[in-house]
């Protein structure tokens, strides 16, 4: 039996080749997730939270180059045959993405698009499928499921949608659920609703969830722990309440320090920090943060492995000098991982 994390990334990377060069979209992502766990990833727009995404929920294509480790109960899914791998992703791991309309087969009606993962990942019947799927759509809130098998996408509304791409992702039963900026296509109205049902289902469901969001407020509300994406790398992961109370990466303080709806869980939108990210196909060697951190010296930029920096529990930072607070962490209490 597996006692460790339910997925364990460790120094992923996954390169794209591109006309501009190879864009090196996620250079070294390490991070666990447990078992129930709501895990948030936040970071600017080009940080790589969707291409991490996508890889852990083995969407590569041909231009891309994937190494590291996505250990998932206790295989390491990179390392499996792909007969093996295949029956992971879509039955163990599923994933939601941000515009339904796009991820949703407009040719195909609801009830195959639904039943068809049931049927090929667990071997059910046509009419146990069928059973299952209405099920599911009330589930999710649709009402008149009956009527609803038969219709196409196009004749739901956005929030109809996303809503059937939530039960299509249950339909297998995963164990992970990701997530990937679920509300962002939607009108603010129906944002909330969907936000409620994905913390719902994961609860009921006692999946662990992937939620990749842009609002800060998203991910303080509804996360138990969260990794802050910095230019295809990890800047900092910890306790949400602990990061974003007291953020120990300098990346991590600008996010939050210009963003002063998030105690009010309003509008906490990602704010501009000045500077931009560095050229993707040609990173900087240290810290990727240097150019735009107020407290770099010399050392940031030197071309040594960067430091990661145990700062609490299960709160670790990729920098050399974090950021110290009073009462954080006692004298002597960080210590250098590697
Ligand atoms: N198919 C592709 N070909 C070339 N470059 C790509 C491709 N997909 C993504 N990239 C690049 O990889 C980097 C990371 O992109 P990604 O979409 O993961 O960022 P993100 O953090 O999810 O941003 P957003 O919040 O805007 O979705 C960016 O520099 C992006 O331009």
């Amino acid at each position: 039996m597996n006692s460790g994390p339910l997925l364990s990334v460790r120094e992923l990377r996954t390169h794209i080749r591109s006309p501009r060069g190879v864009v090196r979209a996620v250079d070294g992502v390490s991070f666990d997730v447990g078992a129930g766990e709501s895990f948030g990833v936040v970071g600017e727009s080009g940080s790589g939270k969707s291409v991490m995404a996508r890889t852990v929920m083995g969407l590569s294509t041909r231009q891309t180059g994937v190494s590291g480790e996505i250990v998932f109960k206790g295989r390491d899914l990179l390392a499996l045959p792909k007969s093996e791998s295949r029956n992971v992703w879509g039955k163990e791991i599923a994933m939601v993405f941000q515009d339904p309309g796009r991820a949703l087969n407009p040719v195909v009606r609801v009830e195959r698009q639904l039943t068809e993962g049931m049927r090929k990942h667990l071997g059910k019947s046509r009419s146990e499928a069928r059973g299952r799927a209405l099920e599911l759509l009330k589930e999710v809130g649709i009402s008149d499921p009956e009527r609803r098998l038969h219709n196409y996408p196009h004749e739901m509304s956005g929030g109809m949608r996303q809503r059937l791409m939530i039960a299509i992702a249950l339909a297998c039963e995963p164990d992970l659920l990701i997530a990937d900026e679920p509300t962002t296509a939607l009108d603010v109205t129906i944002q909330r609703q969907i936000l409620d049902l994905l913390r719902r289902v994961q609860r009921t469901h006692g999946m662990s969830m992937i939620l990749i969001s842009h609002d800060l407020a998203v991910v303080a509300g509804q996360t138990d722990r969260v990794g802050v994406m910095y230019a295809g790398r990890i800047a900092e992961v910890g306790a949400t309440r602990e990061v974003f109370q007291a953020p120990r990466h300098r990346y991590t303080e600008a996010l939050l320090s210009t963003t002063p709806t998030l105690d009010h869980q309003r509008h906490a939108r990602f704010p501009l920090i000045d500077g931009a990210l560095p050229d993707p196909t040609q990173p900087p060697p240290g810290c990727r943060f240097e150019s735009r951190c107020h407290a770099a010296s010399s050392a940031c930029s030197s071309d040594g492995h960067l430091d990661v920096v145990a700062v609490g529990e299960g709160h670790l930072v990729w920098c050399m000098n974090p950021v110290q607070h009073t009462n954080a962490v006692p004298a002597g209490g960080e210590s250098v991982v590697r």
